[in-house]
């Protein structure tokens, strides 16, 4: 498929796949700071550039309500992405964030809000190399304005901007294969209100099943089952850095996590993020760790429900408990807190849990992407150790 503008981009280009000569890293060198563009890039005559602060209510809401309508969408056009105010304001207002990453694009005439893309700075570890990185996210074009090539110069105007603070490289994913995924994930997802899903046409009902029977199927204990399990607090982040650092250093990528990031990303923030840990209870050695964040799906065109409420699997440690029965412990409490559903990606150890804990596979696949970064092996899913929002 042409891809006009990402053969122009320094990312891994399909001709370049197998080509052993190749050495990882970087694609270009940085530029000197001197040299990168100082304004702007050029939008039609009747659009311009905001940038949005995100630390005001209103240009929060007004992001929430551009992402609310025009969003992803699944590929039956059934449910659309509807991440909360709160949530948007943890996954932009990240330690070290700069505001000028949260760039938007107003129509001139009306001042509305009719595009947004996001950048956030992060340390990712790629082998054995630490890169400070762009996570780009939340590229949005109204529906009423697709086609007019908006999202090429906002990826553009979004690199110069990031380039500008001496970055140089980027990740993030898409539910479309652009020049070149480092690897594509499967995604799964585990029925706890079966009912409301085959209602909403989610899941449909399995051959020979009745509704009875698929309730039952799915039926979990009313409370988690392992010793010591419990809501991670403020004075765990210490413990869980440890044990996030030491477990994230298996996977060929993975974000270089400290105690500041692990504060900000995974202490339990309501509507946004949970996050449990195993506690010995004679020792009191903090042994595993399981975390989901909260993104729910307006619903489109049914009667009786508005809203899908859907847990997205994050980060997860399992030393001493089996991870199958940490996450059916995650699965248990998510349930408790009327999730409908609970998601997750073949990442990491999950694809050893996804089919004994009931996982159905999803009719698509999410695929991952580094700018002007080049990995020389293929990378299975198993190897990323990488969650994006
Ligand atoms: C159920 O409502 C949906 C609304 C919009 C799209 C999709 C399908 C889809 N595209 N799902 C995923 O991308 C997905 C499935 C499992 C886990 N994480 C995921 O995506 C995350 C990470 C990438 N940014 C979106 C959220 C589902």
């Amino acid at each position: 498929k042409r891809h006009k503008f990402w053969e122009t981009q320094p990312v891994g280009q399909y001709k370049d796949v197998g080509d052993a000569s190749l050495s990882e890293g970087p694609i270009e060198p940085p530029t000197p700071l001197s040299e990168v563009k100082q304004e702007p890039y050029n939008l039609p005559n009747a659009y311009e550039w905001t940038t949005c602060d995100m630390e005001s209510a209103e240009t929060c809401d007004e992001v929430y309500v551009l992402l609310k309508n025009n969003y992803v969408e699944d590929d039956e056009n059934m449910f659309r992405f509807n991440y909360s105010k709160e949530f948007l304001s943890w996954a932009l207002r990240v330690p070290g964030y700069y505001r000028s990453w949260h760039i938007g694009v107003r129509a001139k005439a009306s001042k509305k809000l009719v595009a947004f893309i996001s950048g956030v700075p992060a340390r990712i570890r790629v082998n054995t190399e630490i890169v400070k990185m762009a996570e780009i996210n939340f590229l949005c074009v109204h529906k009423k304005l697709r086609s007019k090539r908006l999202a090429p110069v906002m990826i553009k105007e979004v690199t110069r901007r990031v380039h500008l603070e001496n970055i140089w490289q980027a990740a993030y994913t898409a539910g479309v294969v652009l020049p070149t995924p480092i690897t594509t994930c499967q995604y799964w997802h585990r029925s706890l209100n079966p009912k409301k899903l085959i209602d909403v046409g989610f899941s449909r009902l399995g051959a020979r099943m009745t509704m009875s029977r698929t309730i039952k199927l799915y039926k979990l204990p009313d409370s988690p089952v392992t010793p010591g399990f419990r809501k991670m607090e403020l004075r765990d982040v210490p413990a869980v850095t440890r044990l996030l650092r030491n477990y994230l250093s298996q996977f060929v990528v993975a974000p270089d996590l400290d105690e500041n990031d692990v504060e900000h990303w995974l202490l339990p923030n309501e509507n946004v993020v949970d996050s449990f840990l195993v506690e010995s209870p004679g020792s009191h050695e903090i042994t595993d760790f399981c975390s989901f964040y909260t993104l729910p799906s307006s619903i489109l065109g049914n009667q009786n429900y508005s809203i899908l409420k859907a847990a997205y699997s994050y980060y997860n440690v399992s030393t001493k408990t089996s991870l199958t029965q940490l996450m059916n412990d995650v699965l248990i409490v998510a349930k408790q807190k009327d999730f409908d559903v609970f998601n997750a990606l073949d990442v990491m150890h999950n694809e050893n849990f996804l089919k004994e804990l009931k996982f159905g596979p999803g009719d698509g696949q999410l695929h991952y992407y580094l700018y002007n970064y080049r990995i020389r092996n293929a990378l299975k899913p198993s190897g990323l150790g990488l969650v994006l929002l």
